[in-house]
């Protein structure tokens, strides 16, 4: 079995939570506790502040610290750090007014244009655009001349001004979650439009919206901050924006005194952005589990050697594939052995999940981001393919080791025509000539039973049936007349007949090429239609391997037994026998 040391499997954590998570990365712990000390002083700024903010000493003008002023005397003669903490209140107040007045309206039409559409959409994003355009300092001094001096007015103002940008954001996170199955899926079961919009798509659209929020909630305070550096604002409301221009107003008398507004400003707009930036590492993490890296070391062990009996092409042994977990490794292929002659067809049978796929693309080396072969080996043809460099398996890919997935649609570029899809390959890995490949692939269309081999050279693979699609990639998959074919249930995306077409297609191309072939499938029918012999998996493991005749006429596993009696009664197995090896070669 397994020489690695997997970790035990992860925990089902649940959702974890997000705040757990933020708080666990050092910027977004060091930001989280910034940002929790500003609001807390804001919230307690009367207990905190020895003095009230007006509270003038005459004495004290552009005093130095100390004598009961912390931080010195302003340009008043008032308590600088008294009024950095009630700053802190009026301040955040302003940028909480800005943050709300623009999330409200942005992200509420956003979510309305974005799932509506229509004229919605296109009133709305002329008005987001005609906003946009606006300068916003003008505008803000256009309003405080008419409006007066309060600076929170000016902070509804200027939410108003920034709501596009949550507009934009919201509608267009809309427009890519709004055809999701899901999404239709709610439709179809009747929940209204409000209630779709509520739970299904504000729930995925908000950790954009969230960061957007983050960082806006800084740009606001540093908008604030600048208009009353300006002027604008009530001079007698202590905020940080006036005490810079205070400050700033007798700075070669003390120049200290623009150091602590200045500070106060820059620590909590850099802790909105640094705790925007934590959740957004957080959710483009997502659930991801650790990296490979970070996981405990694969300790592989020796492969032993390359089967003595040259006519084995293909000799899995204790293959362990695991993908990093949450906690350690997660092994989804546990200790597979396989054996595979030239010539020969094996069938991989099992329910879903039970691992085949995985084991047929730890042969292509072709294993999913984070997948790895934790131990065993796959001898291939006398050499060792298991953990090959990625150069090396190029080299066999396609070549050596051909592949037929299961959707024939989405496994063909939409971009380029049929002819170019296949011609590729074959002056890539064969150095055909251009039209040495179009006669290759000409012929090759014409083998896999296409009627108008030429027409299906030059169309798009939208112009062609999945059958047809499925034929090309037949197609593709022989061009360089591989030793080892892997279909991954080749037949499952189409139609009953095609089905039956394709297979018969394939089990000629065999017979004809004497190529070996795994075929991954769940369908007994398409085993006994064109395996030799069948292995059948479960929970990454394989349980049971036999001749196919013997398989059906003796089930000797348990499991083996309960899934040929899961076949339907009323349908009549396919009675083809494949013909022996022996034939085969014959
Ligand atoms: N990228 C991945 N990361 C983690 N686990 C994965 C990944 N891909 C597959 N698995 C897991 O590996 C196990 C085996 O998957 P595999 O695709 O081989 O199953 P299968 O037998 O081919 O099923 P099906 O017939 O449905 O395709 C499953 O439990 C699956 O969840």
């Amino acid at each position: 079995m397994s020489a690695a040391t997997p970790a035990p499997a992860p925990a089902a954590s649940g959702r974890e939570s997000i705040v757990l998570s933020v708080l666990t990365n050092p910027l977004g712990l060091v930001a989280a506790v910034l940002l929790t000390v500003v609001i807390l002083t804001a919230v307690f700024a009367p207990l905190i502040a020895p003095f009230a903010p007006d509270d003038l000493q005459i004495f004290k003008i552009n005093a130095p610290p100390g004598d009961g002023y912390l931080l010195g005397g302003d340009g008043s003669g008032r308590d600088i750090f008294s009024r950095l903490v009630f700053g802190a209140r009026n301040t955040l107040l302003g940028a909480l007014i800005a943050l709300t007045v623009a999330a409200a309206i942005g992200v509420t039409a956003g979510l309305f244009a974005g799932y509506f559409g229509g004229r919605r959409e296109v009133v709305m994003s002329w008005i987001a655009d005609g906003l946009m355009a606006l300068p916003a300092l003008i505008v803000l001094l256009a309003f405080y001349q008419s409006l007066g001096s309060s600076i929170q007015v000016s902070m509804v103002i200027f939410g108003i001004m920034l709501s596009p940008g949550f507009y934009r954001l919201t509608r267009n996170l809309v427009n890519g979650v709004k055809h999701e199955l899901y999404v239709d899926a709610a439709r179809v079961s009747g929940l209204s439009d409000m209630r779709i919009i509520a739970r299904h798509i504000l729930l995925v659209i908000r950790a954009p919206v969230i960061i957007q929020t983050s960082i806006v909630a800084g740009i606001s305070i540093v908008i604030q901050a600048g208009l009353e550096f300006l002027g604008l604002g009530d001079p007698s409301v202590p905020t940080w924006g006036g005490m810079l221009q205070d400050a700033f107003a007798n700075m070669f008398v003390v120049p200290t005194a623009i150091l602590w507004p200045g500070l106060a400003i820059s620590i909590t707009v850099a802790s909105f952005v640094l705790l925007a930036n934590a959740i957004r590492d957080r959710l483009q993490q997502g659930n991801r589990p650790a990296s490979a890296a970070s996981m405990p070391k694969v300790v592989s062990r020796p492969a032993g050697a390359a089967p003595v009996d040259t006519d084995i092409l293909l000799d899995i042994r204790d293959l362990v594939v695991g993908y990093p977990g949450k906690s350690g490794w997660t092994e989804v292929v546990k200790g597979v052995s396989l054996q595979l002659r030239r010539g020969e067809v094996l069938g991989l049978v099992g329910e879903s999940g039970s691992g085949k796929t995985q084991t047929a693309f730890s042969v292509l080396g072709l294993l999913s981001t984070g997948g790895r072969i934790l131990s065993g080996s796959i001898w291939f043809d006398g050499r060792d393919i298991a953990n090959l460099p990625e150069s090396e398996m190029q080299k066999l890919r396609g070549k050596h080791i051909a592949y037929v997935p299961q959707e024939p649609m989405s496994n063909l570029d939409p971009a380029f025509r049929i002819g170019f899809q296949l011609t590729e390959p074959m002056m890539t890995v064969l150095g055909m000539s251009r039209s040495e490949a179009k006669a290759r692939a000409l012929e090759l269309l014409a083998k896999v039973g296409m009627p108008d081999p030429k027409r299906t050279f030059n169309a798009y693979p939208h112009q062609v049936s999945g059958g047809m699609a499925q034929r090309v990639l037949i197609a593709r998959s022989i061009s360089c007349n591989p030793d080892l074919l892997i279909a991954d249930e080749p037949t499952t995306a189409l139609d009953v007949t095609v089905q039956a077409e394709v297979l018969e297609l394939l089990r000629d191309l065999q017979a004809e090429m004497g190529m070996s072939v795994i075929l991954v499938t769940h369908n007994f029918g398409v085993v006994a239609d064109i395996c030799h012999r069948v292995s059948v998996m479960k929970d990454g493991q394989v349980v049971e391997t036999a001749e196919v005749q013997s398989l059906f006429a003796h089930p000797q596993h348990d499991y083996t037994r309960m899934l040929l009696s899961a076949v339907l009664d009323d349908v009549t197995p396919r009675t083809y026998r494949p013909r022996t090896l022996k034939e085969v070669s014959a």
